[in-house]
Formats: structure tokens, C-alpha cells, sequence
């Protein structure tokens, strides 16, 4: 078989976490290996720079810098080794993010972004690693901030203001308007019933179930 890379994104309190367990589970039920994995992080060593960028004041460059840093060790230790034995990885973010965080809500230049992505996810077996489908929970900035309200004790992204996302949630429908065949856009402002039915459903359509 061979592997399969899909990522989750959105805006936070989108609902990923809450549907890629689910999904595991009914890849698994169909016989494939699931690796589980998030961004930034998934190494020892991403995970310190996840820390970092979530906690530690940071100017744009050095914040796009540690995503990319840490997205390259990811690359590197967890996701070719596993797309190359035949494995199905879940990705919780990806690039997309750093496109959408770092460009859209930070502002950051999107042509150093495009050089970046292109020297971290040049690997040996392709000139340029990306997911092969990405799973977008498109939610209003305004609900994402209902759900999350009070539920824990918000990092650097989560504190930002209402605008920040809504800047967030631009930068993705750019990235999705940009690589519409990737793209799988769920409309999760829907009940959790609702949202994993599209998400099976469009996945269906695209063979990955
Ligand atoms: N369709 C839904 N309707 C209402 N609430 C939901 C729905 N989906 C998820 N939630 C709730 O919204 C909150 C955020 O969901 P979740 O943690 O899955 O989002 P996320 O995209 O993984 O967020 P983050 O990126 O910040 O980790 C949780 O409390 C979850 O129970
Ligand atoms: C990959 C990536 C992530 N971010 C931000 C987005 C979120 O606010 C956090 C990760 O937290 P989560 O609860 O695991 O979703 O990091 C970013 O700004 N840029 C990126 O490239």
C-alpha cells in the first residue's frame, strides 16, 4: 500500500482534535497504519520549539523560522519514514498554517513563506512534500471564540483578538482558492454529527475511505 498524508487546519477551536481520533479509528478499521502526529511538534525536538513559539515573546521572522525548523525535523523523522512504509499520516497542521498564522494573521512576507516551504519540504522523494488531501474546518472566527472561551489557560496564538483570526481564516481560503484539489473545506459551524458526516463523506469521495 502506499502511504497517504493528510493534514487538519483551521483556526483554533475549529474542531480538528475533535474528529482526527474518529478518523484514525475508521482508517485502522480499514486495515491501515495510522500514525498520529501534530504541528509544531512531533519530534523530541519540535516539540521544545513548539513550546517556544507558543510561549515565548518572538518577533514574525523567528516565529516563521521555528514553524519551518521544527516542520523540517517532523519531515525528517516522522512523516517520510512513515509515507515511504505505506503508513497513513494524520498531521494536526501543516504548512497551510504557517501560511495562514504567520502570513495571514501576523502579516509576515507570503514570498519568503513560498522560499521556506520550498527548502523544508524538498526530501528525497519529492521536490516538494505536501499533504495529499488537507482537511480545512472552516469556522467563523466569532464561534471559534464562544467555544473556546474560559476552556484553558490560552498560549501566544490563542490570546490573539478576534481580528487576528479572522486574518487567520483569510489566509486559509487563500491557500485552499490557490490548491482547490487539496483542499477538502468542511463547514464546521455545523453540529459535531453533521461536521464528521462531511468530513466522511468528502473523504469517501476522495478514496482515502
Ligand atoms: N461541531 C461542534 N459544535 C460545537 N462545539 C464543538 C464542535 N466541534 C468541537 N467543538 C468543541 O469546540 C472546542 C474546540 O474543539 P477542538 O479542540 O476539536 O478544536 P481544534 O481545532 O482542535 O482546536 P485547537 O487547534 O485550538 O487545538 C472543544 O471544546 C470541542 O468540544
Ligand atoms: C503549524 C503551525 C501552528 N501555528 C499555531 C496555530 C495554533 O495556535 C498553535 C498550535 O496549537 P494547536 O492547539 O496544536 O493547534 O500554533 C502557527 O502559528 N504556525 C504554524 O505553522
Amino acid at each position: 500500500m502506499s502511504g497517504l498524508f493528510l493534514s487538519f487546519e483551521g483556526i483554533d477551536g475549529a474542531g480538528k482534535s475533535t474528529h482526527i481520533e474518529a478518523l484514525a479509528q475508521a482508517l485502522r478499521a480499514r486495515g491501515r497504519t495510522v500514525v498520529l502526529t501534530r504541528e509544531p511538534g512531533g519530534t523530541p525536538l519540535a516539540e521544545k520549539l513548539r513550546a517556544l513559539a507558543l510561549n515565548d515573546p518572538m518577533d514574525p521572522l523567528t516565529e516563521a523560522l521555528l514553524m519551518f525548523a521544527a516542520r523540517r525535523d517532523h519531515l525528517q523523522q516522522v512523516i517520510e519514514p512513515a509515507l515511504a512504509r505505506g503508513d497513513v499520516v494524520l498531521c494536526d497542521r501543516f504548512t497551510d498554517a504557517t501560511f495562514a498564522y504567520q502570513g495571514g494573521g501576523r502579516g509576515f512576507d507570503l514570498d519568503v513563506l513560498a522560499t521556506l516551504e520550498r527548502w523544508v519540504q524538498s526530501v528525497p522523494a519529492t521536490p516538494l512534500r505536501q499533504p495529499d488531501v488537507t482537511v480545512w474546518f472552516d469556522l467563523p472566527a466569532a464561534v471559534a471564540a464562544q467555544r473556546l472561551a474560559g476552556a484553558r489557560v490560552p498560549d501566544r496564538f490563542e490570546s490573539q483578538p478576534q481580528a487576528f483570526f479572522e486574518r487567520v481564516a483569510g489566509g486559509y481560503a487563500a491557500r485552499a482558492k490557490a490548491d482547490p484539489g487539496r483542499f477538502l473545506r468542511v463547514a464546521a459551524d455545523q453540529p459535531r454529527d453533521q461536521v464528521w458526516q462531511d468530513v466522511e463523506e468528502g473523504l469517501r469521495k476522495r478514496g482515502v475511505l
